[in-house]
């Protein structure tokens, strides 16, 4: 195309800024997106052989992101041409260029923000001062010149800087926290973007992303599978405003995370640690004090973890705050506003509590709106037995460090391979496999809570083989097996396809 042409866009262009925005809103964390960049590229798309991202692409470092960067640049310099010769684009082609010129900003500062978010998420320099706004808004200017004094709703420098820095967060809080190549894992991941930034990034960017503090997250899932992991990547990728005047954010974005452990504080503390107290509120309130709702700012968060043990009387305060906004400080009578997002997590069965008439319906109903669920470990290593030895190095790297890892991480993985055996269920999930790489630094060895199931599992053959055991003998010892490695009778019973009572009777009898 040339300046004198009247289109801005060939059909081959078209049909490439198109692919754009489909790569735009897919969710990078799923298949789609790779889809979408394959659409966009055509034969030039260079397989990289997985399904969906494991690390966050950059124009440096991923083939086709680089290609797709390059081929929008090319689109925004022949726009910015066509415009100043005098061609005006048609409504479709406006809103062609705007994907264009979106996913060309973010990958053109995406290895700037990167340095930032990194250096600061490592607790050095500050994470509320950014120095290259000038240069961004510059670009900005640049590529949206084109629409002269027709300005694209929500493209002010400033916003457009702050959405495409916090798409830059998400990513490497969400990467940085969670190992695992498996399924569940890439699904885990999607879900924590859509909670951030919902299916449709267009809709979030202009209007949204400023709303979302009114939707709680419930977190739910066994003990152990990183469930706090989830909910401090969610606190700390919130939108957070970029302040021109200031040279920086509204505030610093490695923090923002309050977290509350329900389950190891009285009610009495829970209120004073959530809401705050005055002074004399009870025994040792020597002064007045604020709590996480109040010292929480309106772009971060407070964690309710577990959830389900906590009372009903804070339950109904909780609700209060989710409801209206309001929460009063211990032995104080006015009410003050909480600003943040509340996220929450439990282990137990929330509707099954609501039953047993432990927890309040309507509490469950405020709370559950946005709901991610976290898979077992034994799941995700069932579709991915690679990932043992990648998460045994990754907390090995964060106790021994670098190269020493590596070397003690192929022993540790032989050592749990010969002894707990590959199918071992991990029943205690990451935390477990935390637990065993511990102890297997300081003893060489790792002995679960329940039996070696390698161990169980010969002595198993040899009495199978000896022929010795009635039916009722072999069901007996199985659930007792099963049991050990499920960790809980309704797990056990469901396993087994059986009603709990069965389970439970079959291991209280006594071994013989
Ligand atoms: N996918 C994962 N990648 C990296 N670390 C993980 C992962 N899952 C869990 N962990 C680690 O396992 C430990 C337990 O995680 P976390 O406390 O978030 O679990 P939880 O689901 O909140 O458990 P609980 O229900 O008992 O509170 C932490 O040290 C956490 O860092």
């Amino acid at each position: 195309m040339t300046t004198s042409s009247k289109a801005w866009f060939s059909t081959a262009d078209r049909n490439f800024a198109k692919a754009i925005g489909r790569v735009n809103a897919a969710n990078p964390f799923l298949p789609e997106r790779i889809a979408a960049e394959r659409e966009a590229l055509g034969a030039d798309f260079v397989e990289a052989g997985a399904a969906w991202n494991t690390r966050p692409p950059t124009a440096e470092s991923h083939v086709n992101v680089s290609a797709i960067t390059a081929r929008c640049g090319e689109l925004i310099d022949r726009a910015v041409k066509a415009s100043a010769g005098g061609a005006r684009p048609t409504r479709e082609e406006a809103a062609l260029y705007e994907e264009i010129a979106g996913y060309w900003l973010y990958q053109t500062y995406a290895v700037r923000f990167d340095r930032v978010i990194l250096t600061a998420l490592d607790g050095r320099g500050e994470g509320g001062r950014v120095e290259f706004f000038p240069a961004f808004k510059a670009d900005v200017e640049k590529c949206f010149s084109v629409f002269g004094a027709e300005r694209i709703e929500g493209a002010e420098p400033a916003h457009w800087f702050a959405c495409a820095f916090q798409i830059r967060r998400a990513f490497h809080n969400i990467f940085r926290s969670l190992v695992g190549s498996s399924p569940s894992m890439a699904r885990l991941r999607a879900e924590i973007w859509q909670s951030i930034f919902t299916h449709d990034l267009r809709r979030y960017r202009r209007g949204l992303f400023s709303r979302l503090g009114d939707f709680a997250t419930l977190i739910t899932g066994p003990s152990g599978t990183g469930k706090e992991l989830v909910a401090r990547a969610l606190a700390l990728s919130r939108y957070i405003p970029y302040e021109p005047k200031r040279g920086g954010f509204g505030r610093d974005f490695a923090h923002g995370f309050f977290a509350l452990n329900l389950a190891a504080l009285s009610p009495t503390l829970i209120e004073s640690e959530l809401f705050g107290h005055k002074r004399g509120a009870f025994t040792g309130a020597l002064a007045d004090r604020a709590g996480w709702m109040e010292e929480c700012p309106p772009t971060g968060a407070v964690f309710l973890d577990e959830i389900g043990e906590t009372d009903t009387g804070i339950q109904v305060k909780l609700l209060r705050v989710l409801q209206a906004r309001t929460f009063q400080p211990l032995g104080g009578t006015e009410s003050r506003r909480f600003e943040g997002k509340v996220l929450a997590a439990t282990n137990r069965d929330l509707p099954g509590e609501i039953r047993a008439g432990r927890f309040r319906e309507d509490f469950y109903y405020r709370l559950c709106s946005d709901q991610i669920a976290t898979p077992g470990l034994r799941d995700q290593l069932d579709a991915a037995p690679g990932d043992l030895p990648t998460m045994v190095t990754y907390i090995a790297k964060r106790l021994l460090g670098g190269v020493e890892a590596e070397d003690f991480a192929d022993e540790a993985v032989t050592w749990i391979e010969k002894n707990l055996g590959a199918s071992y269920a991990w029943p205690g999930n990451f935390r477990e496999l935390e637990q065993c790489v511990r102890n297997l630094i300081l003893r060489g060895e790792y002995r679960p809570a329940g039996p070696l199931v390698r161990r169980v599992a010969d002595d198993w053959n040899a009495v199978i083989e000896g022929g010795a055991l009635t039916a009722e003998e072999l069901m007996r010892r199985y659930t007792r097996i099963v049991f050990d490695q499920a960790g809980t009778i309704e797990e056990t019973a469901r396993r087994l396809d059986l009603d709990r009572r069965t389970v439970k009777a079959r291991l209280q009898r006594r071994d013989d």
